[in-house]
């Protein structure tokens, strides 16, 4: 059967990624009969420029027709000063939301090849495998009411919520768990259970699911605390289950583990594991236009998605073997380049995977 697939290619070095992780889907296709079809809009600053906003009905409409999205990135600083409604992230924000894609799976593998290019020492992240899932589609970012307003003293003063209900922290621990079954069994909740009230419930409620998973071992951890250890000792942690903003930044900082965030692909998953699949990655405008982005992470996306929305497994495995031969071969980006490797540029990294790919 026929599966279509939406490609939003984006905004800053999103085209550019972009245009690699096509070259590996399509020759997945051929290869392993896979019947994808693909269509291309756009989302972001490119739609804001196209549409006259960053998610277009129309465009949302054709990603809920679509049996999978491919994302690049958006936002950049030619749209950093329009409305704030009509900014690039909101359209991100808003089809995440409006597909229901609550949970984020962030994992964090340094490939054995890149341990150096790591800026920490090799042996606190070699063998590193870690997943982060991070709540998506509620807490802070979109939390109402969220205002900016003039306090009669004339000063100016802005504030945002961060609400979560019941079964919004259910449904993400559920995925939290189900994840950790399918690994080394550990999860570990990371909150700020101390202060936040919405934290405190999340406390409560991952409690209360883990009686349904006696075996997995479950530990609470404060977000501080979490930020520091992942540097400290990343290897500790199996599982990651947070919310939408400490998922965000956590996985940032875990990036950095596995020698870039140009490594780091994607799942943001509905109830039915239809997903939306991106790098972690933002639109980077200080390398846009200059082909030296790093593509692997997009790349990275399609397999993820090959995994979990199609179930083509072997097809997945292969393009990640294929990006290990290129990173065997030597290829690096500037992002994780070190001593005795060959730098390379965003489509010549491109077409080696392609072409790995191709010839396994
Ligand atoms: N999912 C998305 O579409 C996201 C969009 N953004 C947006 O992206 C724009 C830039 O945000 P930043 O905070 O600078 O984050 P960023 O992730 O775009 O860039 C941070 C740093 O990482 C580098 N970098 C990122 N991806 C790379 C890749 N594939 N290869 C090599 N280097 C890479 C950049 O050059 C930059 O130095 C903003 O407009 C922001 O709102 C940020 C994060 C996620
Ligand atoms: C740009 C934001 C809406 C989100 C973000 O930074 C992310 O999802 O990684
Ligand atoms: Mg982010």
């Amino acid at each position: 059967m026929v599966k279509h697939i939406l490609i939003l290619p984006g905004d800053g070095i999103g085209p550019e990624i972009m245009a690699e992780a096509v070259k590996a889907l399509k020759i997945a296709n051929e290869k392993y009969s896979l019947e994808v079809e693909l269509e291309f809009d756009d989302l972001g600053g490119a739609a804001y420029d196209h549409y006259g906003v960053p998610l277009a009905d129309e465009t949302l409409a054709r990603a809920r027709a679509a049996d999978a999205v491919l994302l690049g990135a958006v936002g950049g600083p030619k749209w950093d000063t329009i409305e704030p409604a009509l900014r690039p992230e909101r359209g991100l924000l808003k089809i995440r939301s409006q597909l229901e894609l609550f949970g984020n799976l962030r994992p964090a593998i340094l490939y054995p090849q890149l341990a150096s290019a790591s800026t920490l020492k090799p042996d606190v992240v070699s063998g590193l495998d870690i997943l982060i899932v991070r709540e998506l589609t509620g807490g802070i970012y979109f939390g109402q009411p969220r205002e900016r307003r003039t306090l009669d003293n004339g000063e100016r003063q802005a504030y945002d919520t961060l609400p979560y209900s019941e079964s919004e922290i259910r449904r993400i621990a559920k995925v939290g768990f189900d994840m950790a079954m399918v690994r080394n069994r550990k999860l570990c909740s990371v909150d700020k259970a101390n202060v936040l009230a919405s934290s405190q419930l999340w406390r409560e409620v991952v409690e209360e699911v883990a009686r349904d998973y006696p075996e997995v071992e479950l530990s609470h951890m404060y977000v501080d605390n979490c930020a520091m250890q992942l540097v400290r000792a990343p290897k500790q942690f199996d599982v990651i289950v947070t919310d939408n903003m400490f998922g965000d930044i956590l996985s940032d900082q875990a990036s950095m583990l596995t020698g870039s965030i140009g490594m780091l692909p994607s799942a943001s998953l509905d109830r039915n594991n239809k997903g939306m699949y991106e790098p972690c990655h933002g639109s980077a405008p200080d390398i846009a236009g200059q082909g030296v982005a790093n593509p692997l992470a997009t790349i990275l996306s399609v397999s993820m998605m090959l995994r979990y929305t199609f179930n083509q497994v072997q097809a997945a495995d292969a393009i990640e073997k294929a990006v290990s031969l290129v990173l065997d071969q030597g290829l690096r980006t500037g992002d994780i380049m070190s001593d005795g490797c060959r730098r390379v540029g965003t489509a010549e990294m491109g077409d080696a995977v392609a072409s790995a790919l191709e010839n396994l």
